[in-house]
């Protein structure tokens, strides 16, 4: 018996083709609703391929992080930029993962754990570990919605820690993958329109894991450290080394402005940008390509002790050629961060201060006084450029043909 699946097509010039063994190739074009049997033990060596007109195909944007390392925070700046809240799905799973908003439907690929909560004790692998993921239902599902056509995506249940009924997810303008592998397997990191990878250095990742689960989770020290170390073999094999991949990375380090600090409160933040990415041009300093050095506190910004200094220039990450800005400090206030903002080029605003206003719409979030939630905000800035401009090059390109 084969198993069904009913997919629902974005684009009504959806163009869609089934291969079998028995019936070489068909064709087809859609309309509206199709049904096709999915490929499965029963139905071997069924291939389907469906894409919506290139025009309409979704932007797929990757953000991959440790956990607790900032994911929502950013996907919350990410989201507003694009001037709509993010809900999780209406009248679905209360413990659903997804966030979806008029322009951008935000999954979190926890929900690719092929192996629940009992299920990687009983192996003794932890959730970073590839073989506790599903890497070939990641690769059709994502691929599917790039194409125009809705899933059947699982649930990770965190509160349970158990794998709940699927939940549909229709093609969006925008789909954020957010999680600890977007960029892991070749077949996913190829579907990617963008990259982000936040990279938060291990004094500040547990600093912020103390905030978080001590203060508010009331977990004590020794289980945090215990928490963190279990996990490290395998962040440092499967989850790092993603950052490579990334078209941006946002590194979180310990301030170098108060010596031997580390409370790490203060922040060394630096926006790590690719040079030759398609549609994105990395923001500058004053000068684009120069080395720079600039202390900001004078007549126009207010700052306390330690101060606040960024730097600028060309470095090379990975073998990349990338444009590096870095801002270590903290703002005391945010209205003023207006003189920092019309110093930098490249910004991809629409309005003269647009990046000052998303910081003060969001002065509560967390990392919002210092160059964390200010390089999340451009990045998010970038992103509406990106996705407009893919969308203006589709329009005025001609439509091409759907490729079985
Ligand atoms: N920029 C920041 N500055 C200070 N603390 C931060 C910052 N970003 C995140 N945090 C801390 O880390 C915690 C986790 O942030 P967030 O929920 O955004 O991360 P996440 O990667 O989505 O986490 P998870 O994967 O566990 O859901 C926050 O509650 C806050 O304590
Ligand atoms: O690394 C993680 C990503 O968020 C989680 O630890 C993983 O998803 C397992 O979740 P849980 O601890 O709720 O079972």
């Amino acid at each position: 018996m084969a198993v069904c699946t009913v997919y629902t097509a974005q684009s009504l010039n959806s163009s869609c083709s089934i291969s079998t063994p028995s019936k070489s190739h068909l064709r087809f074009h859609q309309k509206q609703v199709i049904f096709f049997t999915k490929r499965s033990r029963n139905t071997r060596n069924h291939v389907i391929t469906c894409s919506a007109s290139d025009a309409e195909k979704t932007v797929v944007i990757g953000l991959a992080a440790d956990s607790g390392c900032g994911k929502s925070t950013f996907m919350r700046r990410l989201t507003s930029v694009f001037g709509g809240a993010a809900e999780p799905p209406k009248g679905g799973n209360p413990d659903s993962n997804t966030l979806i908003s008029d322009m951008t439907t935000v999954i979190c690929l926890d929900d690719y754990h092929s192996l629940d909560r009992t299920g990687r004790k009983e192996k003794g692998v932890t959730a970073l570990d590839p073989r506790a993921n599903d890497f070939d239902l990641m690769y059709e599902q994502v691929k599917a919605i790039k194409d125009g056509v809705a899933v059947d995506k699982p649930i990770y249940n965190h509160v349970s820690g158990l794998l709940d009924p699927p939940e549909v997810i229709k093609p969006p303008k925008i789909l954020v993958i957010e999680g600890l592998h977007p960029m892991y397997d070749e077949r996913v990191r190829d579907l990617l329109d963008f990259s982000i990878y936040l990279d938060i250095s291990n004094e500040v990742k547990f600093a912020w894991k103390i905030q978080r689960d001590m203060a508010e989770r009331g977990h004590s020290l020794e289980s945090i450290k215990a928490s963190i170390e279990a996990r490290k073999p395998d962040f440092d094999a499967y989850i790092d080394p993603q950052k490579q991949y990334a078209d941006a990375v946002i590194e979180v380090l310990p301030t170098q402005l108060i010596p031997d600090d580390n409370e790490g409160k203060v922040l060394r933040v630096r926006l790590i940008m690719k040079e030759g990415v398609k549609n994105f041009n990395p923001v500058y300093l004053f000068d684009e390509g120069s080395t720079i050095s600039w202390i900001p506190c004078g007549r126009k910004l207010t700052c306390s002790y330690p101060g606040i200094k960024f730097t600028y220039g060309p470095d090379t990450y990975f073998g990349n050629e990338v444009s590096v800005l870095e801002m270590d400090g903290q703002f005391d206030r945010l209205d003023e961060l207006i003189y920092v903002e019309s110093h930098l080029s490249n910004l991809s605003s629409k309005f003269y201060g647009e990046v000052t206003q998303q910081m003060l719409k969001h002065a509560d979030f967390p990392g919002s006084n210092n160059g964390t939630g200010f390089f999340q905000t451009i990045v998010g800035l970038k992103i509406r450029d990106l996705y407009e401009q893919i969308v203006a090059s589709r329009a005025g390109a001609p439509v091409t043909a759907a490729k079985a």
